[in-house]
């Protein structure tokens, strides 16, 4: 692994607020087949062939507060699968990680929105999951939904699974950012939401820089990630292939074959 000044790698602080440890999870390539109805008769068991892969492997970082990490790959090289462990969505095979404070994450467009719920009852029940008082919930309500914008307002007591994607992820963005907690998850959203969106979201993303959050962003979009990250970690294949400064990292990812 590659590694690069600044950010020691394997240094351990008692101030950080993420820690991974040879963090590792393998998944399973293919649904496993169904058995026949003489498979089930001959040999009472399933024989299909449960090939798996392992989707991060020996994964050792440590982040400290205030830090903006951008994640950077191909795809496929492992970067939500990251986001989801630190948020706790998946849990792993190998090693550990710890998480020092809340986590908001806003991975695959929604902060795991529920779709049968209305957009209103989303907000309510995502920010009362992540700690605010009713009363807390009813003071930033409006503040949440005037961010998303007069599309999601209109549609505030829909399903939410009617919602575009991009009203989805205007909902998703305003209120995860919208939370006390003080580790942000953003994951390749930046991309879903409109050119006037995007600039709000560039706002709000450097006023939680500025009160210290730490944040880590995926994004295919390198003047993104040189605009908020100031750390990178590549991953390739699963694996860990380089951590250190944001334009190192890029560096490093553009020269190399994928
Ligand atoms: N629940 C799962 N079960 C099986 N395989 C999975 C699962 N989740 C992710 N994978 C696989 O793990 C690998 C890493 O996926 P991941 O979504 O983390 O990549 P990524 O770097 O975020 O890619 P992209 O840039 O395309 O978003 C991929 O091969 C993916 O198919």
């Amino acid at each position: 692994m590659g590694s690069f000044a600044g950010q020691e790698p394997g240094a351990s602080s008692t101030r950080d607020v993420i820690t991974a440890d040879g963090l590792g999870i393998e998944f399973y390539r293919s649904r496993r087949r169904k058995l026949s109805l003489r498979e089930m008769v001959l040999r009472r068991e399933n024989t299909a062939p449960k090939e798996t892969f392992w989707g991060l492997k020996d994964i050792s970082f440590r982040v400290g507060p205030g830090e903006a990490v951008g994640l950077v790959g191909s795809n496929g090289g492992g970067k939500s699968t990251l986001l989801k462990m630190i948020a706790g969505v998946l849990l792993p095979d190998e090693g550990t990680v710890k998480v020092n404070g809340g986590v908001a994450p806003l991975i695959e467009l929604t902060g795991g929105f529920l779709g049968e719920l209305s957009a209103r009852d989303n907000v309510m029940l995502t920010a009362g999951l992540h700690g605010l008082s009713k009363q807390e919930i009813t003071e930033r309500f409006d503040e949440i939904v005037d961010f998303a914008g007069p599309q999601v307002r209109a549609g505030i007591d829909m399903p939410f699974r009617h919602f575009s994607s991009g009203m989805q992820v205007r909902l998703g963005f305003a209120l995860i950012t919208t939370l006390d907690e003080p580790i942000v998850l953003v994951d390749e959203v930046l991309a879903v939401g409109d050119k006037d969106f995007r600039e709000k979201c560039y706002q709000r993303m450097e006023s939680l820089l500025a009160e210290g959050r730490t944040l880590f962003l995926v994004s295919h979009s390198e003047p993104d990630l040189r605009r908020f990250c100031t750390r990178g970690l590549y991953l390739k294949g699963g694996r860990l292939e380089a951590d250190g400064s944001m334009d190192e990292i890029l560096e490093l990812y553009n020269a190399k074959p994928a």
